[in-house]
């Protein structure tokens, strides 16, 4: 009998509906064709359109349906326009990351094709590594209750010894099924700024003692500044990397310019016991309403929630059809037709997704 999956389903702001749509029409689609698995979309309202009407942008009950979800899908939430009292934007899934202790951020960088990439991949090379981003503490942590007088600002950065071996057993845990699904050498770089900060010594320090705990994984270190740099230079050189809430915030976008750009970035952001699913990007209110929004990295986000699903439940149908959708992006994107105008495509979102269903579903 087919087991059903609650997934809670967090419309968004600016393109946010758009891309979400054609994603659960899709997901909708592999689980009817499933006899394994069943969804059922919950709504969430949240947001910065929520807020401007209601004053409220991460409402109670929207909360409640995310905790009792067995999973939850998040398109964009802000709006430049749209902000609190002190000035900072409606951003609820910072406040959802923290509520529900998602601290590995998960955020693969993956190219297979040099059609949409702004490097020259030499001859036989691929990206793909995956960037795990701290995403409850570090520089994050006073998001929204900083100190601002007349003459001085602050934040706090903090790094917690539980977080911190959380994050790390988790970045190594990935590493050895990356390594055994032959995707990487099995490695682990923990990338901070330990030559200045203290938190950040305290951090590798703790990274090492993960390592020591996981000897058939290599492991090693690197300065956040110079990961910039290598990102760029010599980027098939990473399996995975594990950093700090902002240094992953600001690298992740890196990233997803290697990639080709926003609309090809997916992410998850993973608990105990909850697990986010969203692509990078924003809200991009400079095209929303046009209907050319690229829902790719909405639909690889989708694909990475039947990944986490499939696994965590043991449901190998659901795993399969992560796989399946995934593939059937990479296809589109390799084939670089039916894409979006940030691709340097013609395709609006609706054909994007039409392509990918096409794909899934050729007779
Ligand atoms: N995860 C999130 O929900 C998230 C992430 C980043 C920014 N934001 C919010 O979104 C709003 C806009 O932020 P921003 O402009 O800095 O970043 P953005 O990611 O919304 O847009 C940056 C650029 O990328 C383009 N872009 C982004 N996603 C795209 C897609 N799927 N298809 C085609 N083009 C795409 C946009 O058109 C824009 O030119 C802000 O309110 C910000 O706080 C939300
Ligand atoms: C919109 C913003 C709050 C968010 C973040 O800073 O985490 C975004 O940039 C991201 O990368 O998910
Ligand atoms: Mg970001």
């Amino acid at each position: 009998m087919a087991r059903s999956f609650n997934i809670a389903v967090f419309h968004g702001d600016g393109i946010g509906p758009e891309i979400m749509a054609p994603t659960c029409a899709l997901l909708a689609q592999l689980a009817e064709a499933s006899d394994s698995y069943d969804l059922r979309f919950q709504d969430a309202p949240a947001g910065a359109a929520h807020y401007a009407k209601t004053g409220d942008s991460l409402p109670e009950g929207s909360m409640n349906t995310a905790r009792a979800a067995d999973a939850i899908l998040l398109s964009a939430m802000g709006l430049p326009s749209v902000r609190y009292p002190d000035g900072t934007e409606i951003s609820p899934q910072i406040e959802l990351r923290k509520a529900l202790t998602l601290f590995a951020g998960v955020r693969p960088v993956t190219v297979r094709t040099d059609r949409h990439t702004p490097l020259k991949l030499p001859a036989g090379r691929e990206i793909d590594f995956v960037l795990v981003r701290e995403s409850t503490e570090g520089l994050f942590y006073t998001q929204g209750r900083g100190e601002v007088t007349q003459d001085e600002a602050r934040e706090t950065l903090l790094i917690t010894r539980e977080i911190s071996e959380q994050l790390f057993r988790f970045a190594f845990d990935l590493a050895r099924s990356r390594k055994a699904a032959g995707r990487g050498p099995g490695k682990v770089t923990c990338v901070d700024k330990a030559n200045v900060f203290r938190a950040f010594a305290f951090f590798r320090e703790i990274f090492d003692a993960e390592a020591a705990r996981n000897p058939d994984l290599l492991a090693d270190h690197a300065y956040v500044d110079a990961t910039a740099l290598w990102m760029v230079e010599r980027p098939w050189d990473f399996d995975v990397m594990v950093t700090e809430n902002m240094f992953g915030d600001i690298l992740s976008d890196l990233g997803a310019g290697l990639m080709g750009g926003l609309g090809l970035a997916p992410s998850a952001d993973i608990g105990a016991n909850h697990a986010v699913f969203q692509p990078c990007h924003g809200s991009a209110p400079d095209i929303a309403g046009t209907g050319v929004a690229n829902p790719f990295a909405m639909i690889l986000s989708a694909a990475m929630m039947l990944d986490w699903l499939g696994l965590r439940h043991e449901n190998a149908a659901m795993q399969r059809d992560g796989a399946r959708l995934r593939a059937a992006v990479e296809d589109i994107i390799a084939q670089g037709t039916d894409v979006t105008p940030d691709l340097g495509g013609r395709a609006r979102t609706d054909d994007a997704a039409q392509a990918v269903r096409d794909r899934l579903f050729a007779p």
